[in-house]
């Protein structure tokens, strides 16, 4: 679908200086309409040099170690509709992030991704407007029929003729007939984002000496300015080179480590960016203007129950057990604040998030006559992430930390294992806990007869379940019960393994065992 189209929207209102939201597109070229107000993309493209306005090709970018910048003087001359991350300008190739007003362009640089869909992703924003001079006008893209502003949701349908397009959601709006007075084919429905790009009717690509031109940015240096515009929303690419260096890439995690200086040495820092992030995500679950129900538990404390829309996103985690802090910030009486426990995340039953307040249900000062202008904001702890760090250094000065056998096999050098004496249990599932299925006893088999034991499997497969029971035969049947203890890491994300537990016995022999599910694939 090549040309320049128009949009003929009921929003649509031409000689308009505010955005526009059309989601109906007549693909005629708009220069054929409507030649005065043209922008004649083809000729500003190849006139216009990338990164500056006017300025010829002189002082375009030096390479450094991958990243190819433009001066910093003429950087300050870009526009402001240029990319965020390579610069490019072109009105028809650049869209604007709804979320944070940046705006960035369709081409991909080193990426796999187009540059706005990376954008998009990474940062999980999801609405975009076209720009001003761009062929269709400054356009919001939303859906015809609902008006959601999701690009992911968003396709398009050729209506009424071959020259007019509609935009609808997949779902519900391109799944059901059409209920405004026009009939499209939603049969003929198709993404907006097709390989990780928009389409070119709606974004076009730049062209091969812009894109040249443009400043090149590795995947790692985008990561890197998504990660800097989360605390510094105005931080640009020459924030990126100032802090390199600063922000070394990780020592990589080794098979095999001469001593536990040299594990704590890469492990160590490995925790520390998994607590940053961890306290980062968690941070931003931050989120005004809830909707309170009180009630008073069982126990007699103030229980306080609200929708967290962000979780309903998608964008936060919440998990039992969490801690909130609860505060009232409107008009009808002195400001207050609480610290609870998460006691209910959304279910099935209900969307509600219930968090059960420190305060007892006789404490006066919870604003329990009010219901609206409260936030919550989410309190991170580093206790687990502290104790990892503890029991790494522990592992590196404590020679008696561990068995000679467990120390050598954490640090990957080969070592035979020494038999273990424990007694099988006649009956592996325990008290409290549910019955356990082949998988859990043949795991809670292994563990109890070998050294050293690495439990895997998908989350909410039963690992804890079976770690709990491991826990219970070796304290029951074994001489360890006073020494025992669990260590649960959940390293995955920052080692790239695919492991979720791992479970070993401290001042006893560690015990291995693969645990495989039908279908598992961590
Ligand atoms: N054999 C079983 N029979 C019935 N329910 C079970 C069994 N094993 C585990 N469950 C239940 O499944 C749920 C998830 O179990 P568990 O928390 O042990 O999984 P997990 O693998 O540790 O989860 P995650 O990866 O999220 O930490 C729990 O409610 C637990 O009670």
């Amino acid at each position: 679908m090549d040309g320049s189209f128009t949009h003929l929207g009921n929003h649509f209102d031409d000689t308009a200086s505010t955005i526009e939201t059309s989601s109906v597109f007549d693909l005629k070229a708009r220069r054929h309409d409507d030649d005065d107000e043209t922008v004649d993309e083809t000729l500003s493209l190849a006139s216009v040099p990338v990164g500056r306005t006017g300025m010829g090709d002189r002082n375009y970018g030096e390479e450094t170690d991958g990243l190819s910048t433009l001066d910093p003087e003429m950087e300050t001359e870009l526009p402001s509709h240029a990319c965020a991350y390579c610069g490019i300008h072109s009105a028809s190739s650049v869209v604007k992030c709804l979320a944070c007003s940046k705006w960035f362009c369709s081409a991909r640089g080193n990426t796999s991704s187009s540059h706005i869909i990376n954008h998009l992703v990474r940062a999980r924003h999801k609405e975009v407007s076209l720009h001003p001079q761009s062929p269709l006008g400054e356009t919001t893209l939303e859906c015809y029929n609902c008006g959601t502003k999701n690009v992911f949701l968003l396709g398009f349908i050729p209506a009424k003729s071959d020259t007019v397009v509609v935009l609808l959601c997949r779902q519900p709006c391109a799944a059901m007939p059409s209920n405004k007075d026009m009939n499209w084919d939603t049969s003929r429905w198709q993404p907006l984002i097709e390989d990780r790009s928009f389409l070119p009717w709606l974004v076009s690509t730049p062209g091969d000496a812009e894109q040249l031109r443009a400043r090149h940015l590795s995947p790692q240096m985008i990561g890197k300015l998504e990660e800097l515009w989360k605390d510094n929303a105005n931080a640009t690419v020459a924030d990126l080179e100032k802090g390199a260096g600063v922000d070394d890439e990780p020592a990589p995690v080794l098979l095999r480590y001469d001593d536990a200086y040299q594990y704590q040495n890469v492990f160590g820092p490995l925790v520390k960016i998994e607590a940053d992030y961890d306290r980062k995500l968690k941070e931003s679950q931050s989120q005004d203007n809830l909707i309170v129900r009180w009630d008073i538990g069982l126990n007699n404390k103030h229980l306080a129950s609200f929708v967290l829309p962000k979780l309903e996103l998608g964008d936060v985690k919440l998990a039992v057990g969490d801690e909130m802090r609860l505060r009232y910030v409107g008009e009808l009486r002195a400001h207050w604040e609480g610290v609870g426990y998460v006691i209910k995340i959304p279910n099935n039953q209900s969307d509600e998030v219930t968090l059960e307040l420190r305060r007892n249900g006789g404490d006066k000062s919870v604003p329990t006559e009010c219901t609206i202008a409260f936030c919550a904001d989410y309190v991170w702890k580093a206790t687990s992430f502290d104790r990892m760090q503890l029991a790494m250094k522990s592992f590196a000065v404590d020679e008696m930390s561990v068995s000679g056998y467990i120390y050598h096999r954490l640090l990957g050098h080969s070592v035979a294992a020494a038999p273990l004496k424990t007694s099988m249990p006649r009956r592996f599932s325990v008290p409290g806990l549910p019955e356990l299925n082949v998988s859990q006893v043949h795991a809670v088999k292994s563990v109890l007869s070998k050294p050293l034991s690495l439990i895997q499997g998908p989350p909410g497969t039963g690992k804890t379940v079976t770690s709990a029971t491991i826990v219970y035969h070796l304290a029951k049947f074994t001489a360890l019960g006073s020494k025992l203890s669990v260590l649960q890491l959940n390293p995955a994300r920052m080692l790239n393994l695919k492991f979720h537990s791992f479970l070993y016995t401290s001042r006893s022999a560690l015990t291995t065992a693969t645990w495989s599910w039908p279908n598992s694939h961590n």
